[in-house]
């Protein structure tokens, strides 16, 4: 590969601290690979480099990337008939070379019979998470085991168990749940004092007694998380300085992939580590960072320079992957963001053709023909694998599930799209819908009877099967109570000769569901319009059906089909067009990509206010719109559940 002159800067300069702005596409992880393999040719030990991601797929990814540069360049080596004496031969590695590899890497040596090869030495390089790295040096302090950290599985069902017993009840466990935990994960992070915070998910006083909770069982039971390995690490390098020394002299060069993403905590520990010799390589694209809401700070990065005085500063300025007109889209709308830093991007590859941006009436409308096209695109020789649907959410993911199914086009997912109609707002209307068809199963009314509420009491179901008579003389010395049951027998009778999207409408409008969403959104401080818009979605597809039985049937075959389409999107390599949200194609290329939905409320979220925000959700869209090489096609609607809508502000931002 002829490196460009931006980059053979960032590959030969070696010592001190150095900054790589990177655009999309410019050659980001390329420069790292190629930048670690100049060190070791330069003869730095390989235990004392240290490369640091924010995934572990990544992490794995980029270990891959490079022990395969390395190989290829061994082999050239040894074609050239060159010794590698000049390689180091030894040290050790925080995280030990698998066992396998480190077999394959010799048993090659030995084959070759080279002195030292490259990709023998590559694999002495330390190649970790933030969380890896942080749990290492912990363990060499304290050492403690493995099992000291607290896995998402074991958090979630210690959250389960609590809020069973401690008699909190919520509709949405689950979602709930991982809100939690997020938010507690953002509050240490951040270091915020629970006496005023104002929770994002719940009232206060649950926040608290949530959070409270969660840490006397970390304490009880001697865990910790990975946000408490953060703070520790932190505080052991503060109060220890002799172990901090020893860390800093044994890594010697520090390489960070992707800093944009990079928090607080993060960063002053990794300084710390860095010092004295500030052999700091950072790589990344302040206008790639999309991780505000874990706390990551792209701000960080632009005061790189000020916190490390003499940075060398790098800017890759060509785009090895997109046409010109993709790139020239993107940078359009990426000057809008006004906190980042200024730069170029020339495409290095010629006019291709122009970006396709096309309004539909509706969101059926819309998939049917990204469906149609793909299939077209399939026909004229791109493999399914070469393009990619990208999404805002994975929720708006689902209907282009719904409709690829129907196309017979194979897909995989990136993300684990919720079904929608295993929601528990569908559930509440099914078993709306069940009864009204005749069912008289207790759990079915246990489900309905107080949305909205009536004020029954469990009790009054007291067998398995419910009788109104049954019920009425239970209540019969309260009037209003029978009102209520007679009023509630009158509109399940109505609904039976409804159509479903008609019985929707009217459990949601005359039954009054749509307020006790509403009161419900108010206590989860949410938008209404959040839980609106599932039973929307719902009503939407309810209106392809006559009558209930083929709803459910069709709900049915979609979950089936969404599991095995869940299940075999983790195995990788097949020929299969990717569904995946914007944050998940990070990193990620295609020759085709069709970025949909792009509306108000959607791109930008309804749920970013401040300008940061925004400014957050722009980014977002480059990211989508930079994984295309070829051909990129950015579609919206006019109208969404019956109601108008407004093409996305970003649309015209682009020049589209
Ligand atoms: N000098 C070069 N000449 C030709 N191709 C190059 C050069 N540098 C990088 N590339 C190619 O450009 C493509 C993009 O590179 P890379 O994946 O490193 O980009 P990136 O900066 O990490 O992108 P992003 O941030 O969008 O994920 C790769 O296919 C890479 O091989």
């Amino acid at each position: 590969m002829d490196f460009n002159k931006a980059q053979m800067t960032a590959l030969e300069h070696r010592d001190g601290p150095m900054m790589v702005l990177a655009g999309p596409g410019s050659g980001k992880t390329t420069v790292i690979t190629h930048r670690i393999k100049r060190l070791l040719e330069a003869g730095v030990d390989p235990s004392g480099i240290l490369v640091i991601t924010f995934t572990k797929a990544a992490a794995a990814e980029m270990k891959e990337r490079f022990l395969r540069l390395a190989r290829e360049e061994d082999e050239k080596r040894r074609k050239a008939g060159k010794k590698d004496d000049h390689l180091p031969k030894n040290g050790w590695s925080l995280h030990r070379p698998e066992k396998s590899q480190q077999s394959a890497a010799e048993a090659r040596q030995r084959a070759q019979g080279a002195g030292n090869s490259l990709e023998a030495a590559g694999s002495r390089v330390s190649f970790g998470t933030f969380h890896s790295v942080f749990y290492h040096i912990l363990k060499w302090a304290y050492r403690f085991p493995a099992g000291n950290v607290i896995s998402g599985e074991e958090k979630r069902q210690y959250f389960k168990k609590f809020l069973d017993e401690s008699g909190m009840e919520v509709e949405d466990e689950a979602e709930f749940i991982s809100s939690i935990i997020n938010e507690i994960s953002y509050v240490k992070g951040e270091r915020l004092d629970l006496k005023y915070y104002y929770s994002q998910n719940c009232p206060e006083e649950w926040f608290k007694k949530l959070y409270d909770g969660y840490d006397e069982m970390l304490e009880q039971t001697g865990k910790i998380d990975f946000d408490d390995m953060l703070v520790m690490c932190h505080e052991l390098f503060t109060e220890r300085k002799d172990i901090l020394a020893a860390w800093q002299k044994k890594f010697k060069y520090i390489l960070v992939d992707e800093f944009q993403d990079i928090n607080l905590l993060q960063y002053q520990v990794v300084r710390m580590l860095a010092l004295p010799e500030n052999n700091f390589f950072i790589v990344g694209d302040d206008d790639q960072s999309i991780y505000r809401f874990r706390g990551a700070k792209p701000e960080i990065m632009l005061g790189f320079e000020k916190d490390f005085p003499g940075t060398k500063r790098v800017l890759l300025g060509t785009n090895y992957r997109s046409t010109k007109e993709i790139v020239e889209t993107s940078l359009k709308l990426i000057g809008h963001n006004k906190v980042r830093f200024e730069k170029k991007l020339e495409p290095f590859r010629g006019s291709g053709r122009p970006v396709d941006f096309r309004v539909f009436d509706n969101p059926g409308h819309e998939m049917d023909t990204v469906a149609q096209s793909i299939r077209a695109y399939h026909d004229a020789g791109y493999a399914w694998n070469e393009i990619a649907v990208l999404f805002r959410t994975g929720t708006n993911s689902g209907l282009m599930a719904e409709r690829l199914m129907g196309y017979n086009i194979p897909f995989q997912l990136r993300d684990v799209i919720p079904n929608l109609y295993s929601h528990w707002i569908a559930k509440d209307l099914f078993a709306y819908m069940e009864i009204a068809a005749g069912s008289r199963k207790r759990s079915d009314f246990y489900r309905i009877m107080n949305r909205p509420n009536r004020y029954f009491s469990r009790d009054a179901f007291d067998t398995p099967t419910v009788s109104f008579d049954r019920l009425k003389s239970f209540y019969q010395d309260r009037d209003w109570m029978e009102d209520r049951i007679c009023d509630l027998e009158a509109d399940l009778r109505t609904m039976s000769r409804l159509k479903p999207v008609a019985a929707v409408n009217y459990i949601r409008k005359v039954i009054g569901y749509d307020d006790y969403l509403r009161s419900y959104a108010e206590f989860r401080r949410m938008k209404p319009e959040e839980l609106f818009e599932t039973a929307d979605k719902l009503a939407e597809s309810a209106a392809e059906f006559e009558t209930f039985e083929a709803w459910k049937e069709h709900a049915v075959r979609y979950e089936e089909e969404l599991k095995k389409q869940n299940l075999e999107g983790t195995r990788e390599a097949r020929d299969r067009v990717t569904l995946s949200t914007m944050h998940s194609a990070k990193g990620l290329e295609y020759p085709v990509v069709f970025v949909v939905d792009v509306n108000e409320g959607i791109v930008p979220h309804h749920k970013a206010g401040l300008p940061a925000d925004i400014e957050e959700e722009r980014r977002l869209f480059y990211v989508a719109l930079t994984r295309a090489k070829d051909r990129l096609h950015v579609a919206a609607v006019r109208e969404r559940y019956h109601r108008k809508t407004d093409v996305s502000r970003f649309i015209g931002e682009a020049g589209l």
